[in-house]
Parts: structure tokens; C-alpha cells; sequence
């Protein structure tokens, strides 16, 4: 089964996924086996590799450690083309559709295609919408776009829309790494019921509390990143033993 289908197939059957979210600028390579044994010992079910912006071959050297270590599948969250690598196994082809900057709605596909073209890595058309999590965030910072106000769910779920009617497969809802809050429980509810597409969650995800409120609102896929990079005990909250019911 493809990554694409697998999260169709979790959307189906109500089973939540969780990727954790790798920075390749955050990471030594001689940290991976460590932070991969952990990830290997919790309820993850993805490894999503990126950063807003990442030195060339960088990611590149980050994904082939992460693979000796996981069978878990390795999917690319590039914030710009320079961070592909056919290394991965998929990447998430985002554009984002809450911003107006072409640069980001197009701009980065064009310059990846030199990369892609005879790629082996499963292309997954995103939609990724930021929303204002009370914070400026990294993307917010160089994507120069505005995020969609976090009491705006009409925008939200329009914006959603439009981009599942324009062929996305996916819909991220993004708070921005390290945000201040979460995407708010109900903005979740009202896209999830709109959509017939899968939706990912991610940003300023940092308790277990958070991350069951995000699952509750219809979010089939969840993304963690700043609070294992700050706080590794986090992941003895993770372990596939403590949150039986989310690893059938
Ligand atoms: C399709 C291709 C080749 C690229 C996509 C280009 C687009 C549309 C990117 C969206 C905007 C963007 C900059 C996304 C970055 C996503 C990401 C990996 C965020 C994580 O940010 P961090 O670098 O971890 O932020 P901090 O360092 O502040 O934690
Ligand atoms: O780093 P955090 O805040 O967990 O966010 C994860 C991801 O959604 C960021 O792009
Ligand atoms: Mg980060």
C-alpha cells in the first residue's frame, strides 16, 4: 500500500496516526540511533524530515541515518526544494494555500522539478494552511504570508476546500512549528466534516492532552516536533504500552 492509501485507509477506519517531526538542522547524525530507538518505542506511526530552511545534503545525510534505525516509513515536510532527497520514500508536495506568495504556491514546485522528475519518492499533493497560533512563527517569517485567524473557521474550511477541489490529497492544518497554541479543537471538527480528504495537525502539539483533543476533533494524522527536540522525556508519554487505544 502506498503512504497515500495507508492514510486514506487510517481515515476509514478511525485509527490515528502521529509523525514525528525530524529537523535536520536540530539533529546530529550521531544523535539519530538514540532518538530513533524512542521513536521506534512509541505509538509513531510516520517520520516526517524538515526544517523552514536546511543547508544542502544535509537532509539528505539526516534521512539515510534515520532509515538504518526505523522501518517506519521517511517522509519529506521540505520547506524548499533544495531539501529533496530520493532517500526519503515520500515527500508531502505542500503548497501553501492560506498565503498569496507565489513563491510558495508554485514558485518552489517549478524549482524542484529538476529533482523530481525521475523520482522514486511517492508524491503527495498537500494543502497546507497556516493558522495563527499566537506566535510569529518560522513559516510565517519566510513565506512572508499571513496565517488565517484562529477564530475564522469559515476561512479555514473554504480555504480547505478549495484546496481539496483542486486535486490536494491531503490538508495540513499548521499552527507553525512551536506555536504558542495548537489549531483550535473546533477549526478541526468543522474542516474534518467538510472534507473527504485525510487532515494532518501539527504545531505547538506538546502535551498528551493536546494531542488527544486534536484525534477527538477528526485529525487522522497528528505532527510533533519542537517538544521531543526540547524535551526527549516526552516521548515515555508516547510509549505504545502507555496509549494502548491509540495503537491497534
Ligand atoms: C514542494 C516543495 C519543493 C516545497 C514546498 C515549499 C512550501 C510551499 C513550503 C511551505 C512553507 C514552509 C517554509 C514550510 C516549512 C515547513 C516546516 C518544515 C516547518 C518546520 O519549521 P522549523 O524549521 O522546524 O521551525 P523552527 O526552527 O522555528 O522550529
Ligand atoms: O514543532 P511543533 O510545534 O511540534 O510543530 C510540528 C509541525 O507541525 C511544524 O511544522
Ligand atoms: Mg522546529
Amino acid at each position: 500500500m502506498s503512504i497515500l492509501e495507508d492514510i486514506i485507509k487510517a481515515k476509514g477506519d478511525r485509527k490515528k496516526l502521529l509523525a514525528v517531526l525530524i529537523d535536520p538542522d536540530k539533529i546530529s547524525v550521531h544523535a539519530v540511533p538514540d532518538f530513533m530507538d524512542k521513536v521506534n518505542a512509541s505509538i509513531a506511526t510516520h517520520v516526517f524530515v524538515g526544517g523552514s530552511t536546511v543547508a544542502n545534503g544535509l537532509t539528505e545525510k539526516i534521512v539515510l541515518a534515520i532509515k538504518t534505525f526505523t522501518d517506519l516509513p521517511v517522509i519529506l515536510f521540505p520547506g524548499d526544494a533544495i531539501q529533496i532527497t530520493d532517500e526519503a520514500h515520500g515527500i508531502l508536495f505542500l503548497s501553501l494555500i492560506s498565503g498569496r506568495n507565489p513563491e510558495y504556491l508554485i514558485g518552489q514546485h517549478v524549482k524542484s522539478i529538476a529533482k523530481l522528475k525521475n523520482t522514486s519518492l511517492e508524491i503527495i499533493p498537500t494543502g497546507y494552511i497556516l493558522i495563527d497560533g499566537g506566535n510569529e512563527t518560522a513559516v510565517q517569517r519566510v513565506s512572508k504570508t499571513t496565517p488565517i485567524p484562529r477564530n475564522d473557521n469559515e476561512m479555514a474550511v473554504e480555504t480547505a476546500l478549495a484546496g481539496q477541489f483542486s486535486g490536494k490529497q491531503l490538508i495540513y492544518l499548521e499552527a507553525g512549528s512551536g506555536a504558542k497554541h495548537p489549531v483550535p479543537s473546533r477549526m478541526i471538527a468543522e474542516v474534518v466534516d467538510e472534507l473527504s480528504v485525510p487532515v494532518i495537525v501539527g504545531g505547538g502539539i506538546r502535551d498528551v492532552n493536546a494531542l488527544e483533543k486534536a484525534y477527538a476533533a477528526g485529525a487522522t494524522l497528528v505532527v510533533i516536533g519542537t517538544i521531543l527536540e526540547d524535551d526527549e522525556a516526552f516521548f515515555e508519554k508516547l510509549k505504545k504500552n502507555r496509549m494502548p487505544r491509540m495503537h491497534e
